[in-house]
């Protein structure tokens, strides 16, 4: 194992909260505390995108939004990774490939924010990253409709776990997924960016 890579035992389950995090925010903070008290996760990982390839403006510095997260975070099972700059890109679907080679037996589960749910048909290979690991969609505002409307959401309504059900999402096959409700947080890297909190390409943080 690369020793820039995060360490996982065979069995543990892993939460992966894949995000361009341009800037990082309590929102994410929340989603991800949320996520491991809902699905039951041992840790999460915040996959610091290279650039969402459907995202047209690419994103600040990786480096700069790495340090961002890990400045915003202090909670041990929570890691900062770059692990698609290692892998090679920037597909959800190829991460995963990655990942489940680099770690055999560690038992992934894909997050993600309603709004993302909605449009995840656009995603490169979506259907096969609906094979590959159970996801746990979490709540944002404004999206709920949406994501319970979208297309991902139709193809795949006998695989939806009830809320009720959470904990049981990574302790079986994919496909599966589960929709939970959590208090909600109206915090996004778009006002952020619009506040002019996070200028773009500044080098000092
Ligand atoms: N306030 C929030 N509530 C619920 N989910 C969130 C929230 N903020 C971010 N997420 C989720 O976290 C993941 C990473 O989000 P991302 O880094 O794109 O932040 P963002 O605030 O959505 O950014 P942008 O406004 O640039 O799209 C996505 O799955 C997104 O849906
Ligand atoms: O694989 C794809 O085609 C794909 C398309 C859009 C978004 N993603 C991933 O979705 C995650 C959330 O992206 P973002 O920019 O909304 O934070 C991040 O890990 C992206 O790499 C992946």
């Amino acid at each position: 194992m690369p020793h820039h890579l995060p360490h996982a035992r065979a069995g543990q389950i892993v939460g992966l909260l894949g995000g361009s995090f341009d800037p990082p925010h309590e929102g994410h903070v929340h989603i991800t505390r949320e996520a491991i008290k809902r699905f039951g996760l041992g840790q999460v990982w915040w996959l610091v995108s290279p650039g969402n390839p459907l995202k047209a403006e690419g994103p600040a510095d990786l480096d700069r939004r790495m340090r961002a997260c890990r400045d915003l975070l202090d909670d041990s099972r929570v890691i900062v990774t770059d692990v698609e700059r290692h892998i090679g890109t920037r597909y959800t679907a190829q991460t995963l490939e990655g990942l489940q080679k680099l770690y055999p037996g560690v038992r992934f589960v894909w997050l993600m924010g309603a709004d993302n749910l909605a449009s995840f048909h656009r995603w490169d290979r979506w259907r096969d990253i609906m094979r590959m690991v159970p996801i746990g969609v979490i709540a944002r505002p404004g999206d709920r409709m949406s994501a319970r409307f979208s297309k991902a959401a139709r193809v795949f309504r006998r695989d939806r776990l009830k809320s009720s059900h959470s904990l049981e999402l990574a302790r079986g096959p994919a496909p599966r997924w589960c929709f939970v409700n959590i208090p909600l947080r109206r915090e996004s890297s778009t006002a952020l960016r619009a506040s002019g909190a996070w200028r773009k390409g500044a080098s000092a943080e």
